[in-house]
């Protein structure tokens, strides 16, 4: 008997930028309900590869399939994907509101719900002081948190989402935290980069480290010193490269 199929998948992506080889056979598996991390060094692959997944650049060879279906033959349903990459979503003529009902709308979901969602994502963002702010005119911090609002209202199914904690104050990494946990206890996938190892711990259920374009190894989020682990994997992979 097989089971339900993974969030996300992807088979051996390659992506490589003229002689450097950003991707290199990179596999990865996210299934339902899974907070999976990625983590390694500046330059390793983690934010490529999440625009491969999310269809923002394409893998010259490999396969990723979303929620059951190729991305690649255009088959991905986008409705049910949340992610922040690259800069936060947000139209900085349009308030907090107007920006979080334009992309609720844009999610698929009709006026009603939309707004429903809109106010619910502001509360649960702590954005109520600002909601009636442009984009434009918001704090790093509080433009990030409307990118992160933006991309879990519609309560997607695949969440992607490259170092959020990024710009966020203390109580914004908290309010994250739980919100992962949240979507996560709702069935939704969540893929996350982090340089932060000790917050990756909190949040992750599992950890992968991308190092050179490829999955090298997973940490177990309840070792101790996950930062010894994680060099020690990394040097390890360094060596054999070189042997
Ligand atoms: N558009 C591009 N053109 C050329 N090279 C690129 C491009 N985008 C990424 N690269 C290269 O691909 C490699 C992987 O970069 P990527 O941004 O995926 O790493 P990362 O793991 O996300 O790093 P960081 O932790 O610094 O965000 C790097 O060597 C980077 O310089």
């Amino acid at each position: 008997m097989t089971g339900p199929a993974p969030a996300l998948q992807c088979r051996s992506l390659v992506k490589r930028y003229g002689d450097l080889i950003a991707l290199d056979h990179l596999d990865l598996v996210v299934p339902a309900a899974e907070v999976h991390a990625l983590v390694g060094f500046n330059g390793a692959g983690k934010s490529t590869l999440m625009r491969v997944i999310l269809g923002m650049t394409h893998a010259d060879t490999g396969e990723v399939t979303i929620l059951g279906s190729d991305l690649v033959r255009g088959e991905a349903d986008w409705s049910r994907v949340g992610h922040l990459v690259d800069s936060p979503f947000g139209y900085p003529e349009l308030t907090v509101i107007e920006n979080l009902y334009a992309a609720a709308r844009l999610h698929g979901l009709s006026h009603r719900p939309a707004q429903q969602a809109t106010g619910r994502a502001i509360q649960r963002l702590a954005l109520e002081p600002w909601a009636r702010r442009t984009a434009g005119t918001l704090s790093q911090g509080n433009r990030q948190r409307l990118g992160l609002a933006a991309s879990v209202l519609h309560r997607p199914a695949l969440l992607v989402l490259d170092e959020p904690t990024n710009a966020l104050d203390p109580s914004g990494v908290v309010l994250l935290r739980d919100l992962v946990a949240e979507l996560s206890a709702d069935g939704t996938a969540v893929l996350v980069s982090s340089h932060h190892l000790d917050e990756v711990a909190r949040v992750a259920n599992r950890v992968s480290v991308v190092h050179t374009g490829r999955v090298i190894g997973e940490l177990d989020p309840t070792t101790p010193d996950l930062e010894r682990t994680f060099f020690a994997m990394v040097h390890e992979a360094d060596t054999e490269d070189v042997a």
